[in-house]
């Protein structure tokens, strides 16, 4: 079972209270020869999004795989609500693994179950003794929970399109009430719309059911709009842990790229509008939006 800070068990239905639900310290991961990580730390603290980046095979999804037990650490100390991960028993680890849900990069849905079947693979796992009815009810109001329409239920996933593959694989990783989620790269291949959509659903999922997220990505616009921290993986570690920006501030290569860049300038300006829209009775505000849509405008023509 869970522990709170103290080392004491969570009751089934008794919901983490410490400051930091997964801690990270000394990590080493290595292939043969190939060190993915190497003393790498790290703490998220409950009830925040905390988004992670890093360039392309930095080892972000190998991390998320140390976290869930899917990748035993060569050295170092994982712990998920207080208990180590590689130190559980299969008994205390079921009272762990229920406790968080994943939604894997392209959905990872079994192709050959309905969305609904799909959602009801981890309620049968670890509440076998659920009537089939009540796991059907379930499965029904975590789909609609993620934002598909109720007849999406009886859909295979050949059905669905790209944004709705997702919103399925978000609705099983919803299944078990998880108070970790866990979304590798959630808006990768979606349009802007579709993306921003999304982004929407899990900040309200977040604030509503009070989680704590884990979201890797490489989309810019998602840590600008719903991130409340952001983990930089770099040399085999995570190098910081802040704000954007205050990450915008630091004097490291690889973040002045990412967040200065031209891509990540766009995202910012973006968010500034946004903001400023919110703000349309104030004349300065108002002022301004008119004058950056109009420079917009130019540039388009241009
Ligand atoms: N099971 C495995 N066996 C051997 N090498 C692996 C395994 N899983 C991952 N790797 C290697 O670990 C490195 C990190 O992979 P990972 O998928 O975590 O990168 P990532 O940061 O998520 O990249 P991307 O942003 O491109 O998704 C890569 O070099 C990858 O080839």
């Amino acid at each position: 079972m869970a522990q709170d800070e103290t080392g004491r068990e969570l009751g089934r239905h008794e919901r983490y209270r410490g400051e930091y639900p997964i801690v990270v310290e000394g990590l080493k991961t290595a292939f043969g020869p190939q060190v993915v990580h190497q003393d790498l730390d790290l703490k998220v603290r409950r009830g925040e999004i905390l988004g992670v980046v890093g360039g392309s095979g930095t080892g972000k999804s190998v991390l998320m795989r140390a976290i869930i037990g899917l990748q035993r650490p060569t050295e170092g100390e994982v712990s998920v609500f207080g208990r180590s991960i590689a130190g559980s028993d299969p008994q205390q680890e079921i009272g762990i693994r229920n406790r968080w849900g994943v939604l894997f990069q392209g959905g990872a849905l079994f192709s050959t179950l309905t969305v609904g079947e799909n959602v009801e693979v981890p309620l049968k796992q670890f509440y076998p003794d659920i009537e089939p009815e009540l796991r059907h009810e379930i499965a029904r109001y975590k789909v609609v929970l993620s934002g598909l329409p109720e007849e999406a239920v009886s859909k295979y996933p050949s059905e669905l399109s790209g944004g709705m593959k997702k919103r399925a694989g978000l609705a099983r990783a919803l299944a078990l009430d998880p108070e970790l989620l866990f979304l590798d790269e959630p808006t990768a291949g979606l349009d802007p719309i579709g993306a921003a959509a999304f982004d929407r659903l899990t900040l309200e999922l977040k604030e509503t059911l009070g989680l704590t997220v884990f979201l890797i990505t490489h989309d810019l616009d998602t840590l600008h709009e719903i991130c409340d921290r952001v983990a930089v993986i770099a040399d085999k570690k995570v190098i910081a842990v802040d704000t954007v920006p205050n990450l915008m501030e630091l004097d490291h290569p690889w973040i002045q790229e990412y967040f200065n860049g031209p891509r990540g300038r766009a995202a910012l300006t973006a968010q500034a509008l946004d903001e400023l829209r919110k703000h349309m009775d104030e004349p300065v505000a108002a002022h301004a939006v008119k004058a950056l849509d109009k420079a917009d405008s130019k540039k388009d023509k241009a």
